[in-house]
């Protein structure tokens, strides 16, 4: 039997949907700059790296930008993060059976959010969610040297609880949090409904992939009985 003691979970994509409220916050930042808006899907697929590198890939349409101009990032990161503030938490829904699993959940385990959203957008949504109580620690991109891939924010939680890494499970939908996990040898499960750029998760190689949020506890049982 494992001694898991802690799960860390991914917060875009993985615990909320929160898309639908990026989207106008970047749309408003890309008219504001004289560019031409973009849809949901693409905005989808663009998540996961964090603010800096969403509008760095809408500034240049690549989603591997090489070269932006610094004082046109810098410019539609102070217009992206007012408009953020104004819409964070609008339309932004937890994905079906968060709030009940994470209740169950709470009574084994200390719970944790290891996100690339910065804390300024993160514990307000957390809190306006409802489901700030659950977690005993948020570690955020801004609060570490590298974000996710980086193991660094895994490194910080296993640091602050004081914990082994095969002590800790990470719950997150996107390659960024399966190659964090890897390279600070945690285990991963991951969802399937999430932003993962367009691409199947499963490419990853998680250690589990689920469908759904609600299979969670039932997948962890299993998990703490194998290891
Ligand atoms: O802010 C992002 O791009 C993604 O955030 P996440 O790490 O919670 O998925
Ligand atoms: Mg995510």
């Amino acid at each position: 039997m494992t001694a898991l003691r802690c799960i860390a979970f991914d917060l875009d994509g993985t615990l909320v949907d929160s898309a639908p409220d990026i989207l106008p916050a970047l749309n408003q930042t890309l008219a504001q700059l004289g560019l031409a808006p973009v849809g949901l899907e693409q905005v989808q697929h663009w998540l996961g790296n964090g603010m800096l590198m969403l509008l760095k890939r809408a500034l240049t349409g690549e989603m591997q930008p090489c070269s932006v101009d610094l004082q046109l990032l810098e410019q539609a990161k102070g217009y992206f993060i007012e408009h953020y503030h104004q819409t964070n938490g609008q339309h932004t829904v937890l994905f079906p059976g968060v709030k009940e699993v994470l209740s169950e959940l709470s009574q084994s385990y200390r719970l944790a959010v290891t996100t690339n959203k910065p804390r300024q957008f993160s514990l307000p949504l957390l809190e306006s969610l409802g489901i700030a109580p659950y977690f005993s620690q948020l570690v955020c991109a801004d609060e570490v040297a590298k974000a996710k891939p980086a193991p660094d924010m895994l490194l910080k939680l296993a640091e602050l609880e004081q914990l082994a890494p095969t002590q800790l499970l990470l719950v997150g939908d996107s390659e960024n949090d399966i190659f964090a996990a890897r390279a600070a040898a945690l285990p991963v499960f991951a969802l399937s409904y999430g932003y993962n750029h367009g691409q199947s998760i499963e490419l990853s190689q998680p250690d589990l992939v689920l469908d759904d949020f609600r299979q969670l506890p039932q997948a962890i049982r299993q998990y703490v009985q194998e290891c």
